[in-house]
């Protein structure tokens, strides 16, 4: 367990997160203006404004620490490749399910030790829902002010009880249904943001295959989530877990989530994969 982040920090943490998600809130509610990024994903004013304040509040509270930001520019390799220690920050993941206001996006703050994601906080704000997790440590909820403790599942016999499968509401498709198709018993369920891997967090789901582009700050904060409770986040191909920071490149490999490994699934995703 990561002992940086102690009780008292991770508090200032969570009030820091909220405070956020409160600026994002205010512009979710009283309109904004939607720009197109270079590689045609949306960017509002809510994402500026919760990027500035997560920045603020993390040079705050540890001025040693770098943070990378999805809002920050690049930086390059050569540069983050010392960090033995840094912020990972998704200011709004989900920005299509804001712009659509379904409530599905997300505020990630992530701690990466040595390119493992150790620690993380995602914020829901319109579902009034924050995961926190600390590998090795604590992993909880906190929804309408209630705390819950978090455990993934075992995959149960899908006779009985099919399994949840979750899946993006805007992305990939066709890979999921490839996948779905090699499955037992099954249900799907359809998200934005990285509610997806908070889902298997908690038991609600099993299985998040991601069979198309996310980059690193998308899936780290809840990837903490998910480790801490037991499951994991793995890359499809080599089923080795995510690690951040490897490369020039912060875009992941194909990747699932799941509460534990399963050739039942293992089958599913060669397929899938191979189709
Ligand atoms: N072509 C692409 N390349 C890299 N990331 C992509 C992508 N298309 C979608 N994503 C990532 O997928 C995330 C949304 O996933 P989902 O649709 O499952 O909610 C986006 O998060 P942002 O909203 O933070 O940009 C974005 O980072
Ligand atoms: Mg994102």
């Amino acid at each position: 367990m990561t002992a940086f982040v102690t009780n008292e920090k991770r508090a200032r943490l969570i009030e820091g997160v909220h405070a956020a998600g409160r600026e994002v809130m205010a512009i979710y509610q009283s309109g904004f203006s939607v720009e197109t990024k270079a590689d045609q994903s949306p960017l509002t004013d809510a994402d500026m404004a919760s990027h500035h304040a997560l920045i603020a509040m993390l040079k705050d509270l540890t001025p040693e620490v770098p943070v990378l930001s999805e809002e920050s520019g690049e930086i390059p390799f050569a540069t983050r490749q010392d960090w033995q220690r840094y912020w990972l920050i998704d200011p709004l993941d989900g920005t299509k399910e804001f712009v659509n206001k379904n409530g599905e996006f997300t505020l990630n703050v992530a701690l990466i030790e040595k390119g493992v994601p150790v620690f993380g906080i995602v914020y829901a704000p319109v579902l009034q829902t924050t995961w926190v997790g600390q590998v090795g440590g604590e992993v909880f909820k906190i929804a309408q002010g209630i705390y819950v403790n978090l455990q993934a599942r075992a995959l149960p016999d899908p006779e009985t009880a099919p399994w949840k499968v979750v899946g993006s509401r805007s992305h990939g498709a066709e890979a999921f249904e490839r996948f779905c198709a090699g499955l037992p018993a099954h249900e799907r369920v359809s998200m934005g943001s990285s509610i997806k891997l908070c889902l298997v967090a908690e038991g609600q789901a099993d299985l998040y295959p991601r069979l198309a582009p996310t980059s690193e700050w998308d899936t780290a904060a809840a990837q903490a989530v998910v480790t801490a409770a037991g499951g994991e986040v793995l890359n499809a191909h080599t089923l080795e877990p995510l690690r951040c920071n490897q490369q020039e490149s912060v875009l992941n490999p194909h990747f699932i989530v799941c509460g534990q490994r399963d050739e039942r699934w293992e089958s599913a995703l060669e397929a899938a994969l191979n189709g």
